[in-house]
């Protein structure tokens, strides 16, 4: 999947990207970083198709069904239920399948019956995500996945992104932690100066700044 040589300008007329080129593995963990307004969310969207891709230099990436999208924010009324949120997203794959309690993921079991209105933002958060991962698709995306988690539920579902992965799927995601990222499976791909500075894996990332923590090699390559 690949992003070839793409520039786009913003409504202001600002230049966001400039000439960019992006190699997204299959299979993989491909972990966008950057600044904040860097255009890691903007990047997504065009991936997504939530803005119009076609006839962009975009190669390679499923079509719109195929793709599951985390955006930030949580698309359910206050009165939906937890148990009804999940039924409503795997039914969106098959609409006849029945989804009883016990297929419920292990983290909202205890919230299963409370209402959206009801949850605190963390929790809206882990819903949507789980939901997402329970969606059968070719490639997902997510958009800083684990802001707003507690450092337990945060690893929880890095695990369970990580985990799409080792079946096959693709995922493009956003970060700005450094403390969960998979050991396995992983690419990064670093925005700065409106285009890819860095593809690699943390080793390399790690090798070629000459660092010791992905931290500290993720901040001289933004520098
Ligand atoms: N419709 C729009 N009109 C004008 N500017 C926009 C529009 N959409 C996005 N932008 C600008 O594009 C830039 C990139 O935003 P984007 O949300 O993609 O950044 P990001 O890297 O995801 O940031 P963060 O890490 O803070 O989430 C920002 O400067 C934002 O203000």
């Amino acid at each position: 999947m690949r992003i070839q040589d793409f520039s786009y300008q913003l409504p202001d007329d600002r230049i966001l990207f400039d000439h960019l080129t992006a190699d997204f593995e299959p299979g993989k963990v491909n972990i966008l970083l950057g600044v904040n307004g860097v255009g890691k969310t903007t990047l997504l969207d065009f991936i997504a198709g939530v803005s119009e891709r076609k006839g962009l230099p975009f190669k390679g990436f499923p079509e719109m069904s195929r793709i599951a999208y985390q955006m930030q924010g949580a698309p359910f009324t206050g009165s939906a239920k937890v148990m009804e949120a999940i039924q409503m997203m795997v039914n969106l794959d098959q609409p006849t399948a029945d989804f009883d309690s016990n297929q419920l993921p292990e983290s909202l079991r205890e919230i299963a019956n409370s209402r959206f209105r009801d949850l605190s933002g963390g929790q809206r958060r882990l819903v949507i995500l789980e939901g997402i991962c329970l969606l059968q698709r070719d490639l997902y995306l997510f958009d800083e996945p684990e802001s707003g988690l507690d450092v337990k539920v945060a690893a929880q579902m890095m695990s369970q992104i990580t985990a799409l992965a080792d079946k096959g799927k693709t995922v493009i995601m956003t970060t700005h932690q450094f403390r969960n990222l998979p050991e396995r499976n992983v690419q990064l791909l670093v925005l700065a100066g409106k285009c890819i500075a860095f593809t690699g894996t943390p080793a390399k990332l790690m090798a070629e700044t000459n660092t010791q923590s992905l931290e500290d090699a993720y901040l001289k390559t933004d520098s």
